[in-house]
């Protein structure tokens, strides 16, 4: 479970940017965030996370021995031990392009980057063992030994997605997972996370709405630094239009641009 009381963040020059945002995430749950741009979803995501400290409010966060750890003033050790617990899917991807997608999976993500080791000691059999389960399950265990750089934006997706699963981590954040795919590997992904938010809670940000609305079960609105809406997965086209305002004719044209055909 994760808890966000009134989390405000204002920049250096004390602009106020988030401006006091709380929503709590439960087990089972799909969260989609939507928003125009520069509402202020990646920030929350960063606050969620622990990367970035909020100026006010609290995060909270229960880990796997039912803890609970205050993300705002967890520092060191035990911030790093939360962060572990927290599975991140970010923009880019953040993968070793040279290495292959196992590796990858079992360097885990930046922060506790395993990389000296995976180098020059390698894995245990148990690990690597481990690694392939996932990639069997999200259906790329043929690529196990490919480099990630010669693989295609989906399959780079599913490894940082089997990357992510590999930790084992109580929540899932996702930042844009399916930016930049094509409409038939976007939903792909979404095909994978709606199961896997029933294992691990799953907060995502996205530009589809339509996706979202289809496999997301709450969608989170956020305009300006402030939920404007906490709901079921339904939104009307009126609210859509209220949320995002002009922006909402270039999604629509985008999505009709990648409509398959
Ligand atoms: N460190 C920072 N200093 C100053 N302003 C910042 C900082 N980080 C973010 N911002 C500003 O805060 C606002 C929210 O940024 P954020 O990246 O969270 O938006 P977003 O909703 O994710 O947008 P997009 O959909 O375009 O990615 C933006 O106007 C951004 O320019």
């Amino acid at each position: 479970m994760i808890e966000v009381r009134q989390i405000t963040k204002s920049t250096k020059e004390g602009v106020p940017i988030l401006k006091g945002i709380s929503f709590t995430i439960t087990k089972g749950e799909f969260v989609g965030i939507l928003g125009p741009s520069g509402a202020g979803k990646t920030l929350t995501m960063r606050c969620l996370n622990g990367l970035t400290r909020p100026t006010s409010g609290e995060v909270l966060f229960t880990d796997h021995q039912n803890n609970l750890v205050n993300l705002t003033h967890a520092k060191g050790r035990e911030l790093r031990k939360a962060r572990r617990q927290i599975g991140v899917i970010f923009q880019g991807f953040n993968l070793v392009k040279r290495l292959s997608a196992i590796d990858n999976v079992m360097i885990g993500q930046l922060g506790r980057i395993n990389l000296l080791r995976s180098l020059f000691y390698g894995f245990t059999d148990d690990e690597a063992m481990r690694a392939l389960a996932v990639l069997e399950h999200l259906k790329i265990a043929h690529l196990a030994q490919r480099p990630v750089g010669s693989l295609s934006g989906g399959e780079q997706q599913r490894v940082a997605i089997a990357r992510a699963i590999y930790q084992q981590p109580s929540v899932m954040l996702a930042d844009e997972p399916i930016a930049n795919l094509d409409p038939t590997n976007a939903r792909k992904i979404m095909q994978i996370l709606k199961p896997l938010a029933e294992q691990m809670p799953i907060i995502g940000v996205f530009h589809q709405p339509d996706l979202v609305m289809e496999f997301c079960t709450r969608i989170i609105a956020l305009k300006d630094g402030v939920v404007v809406r906490d709901g079921d997965n339904k939104m009307t086209r009126s609210e859509l239009i209220d949320l995002y305002g002009a922006e909402l004719s270039e999604i629509e044209a985008s999505q009709r641009i990648l409509q398959p055909v």
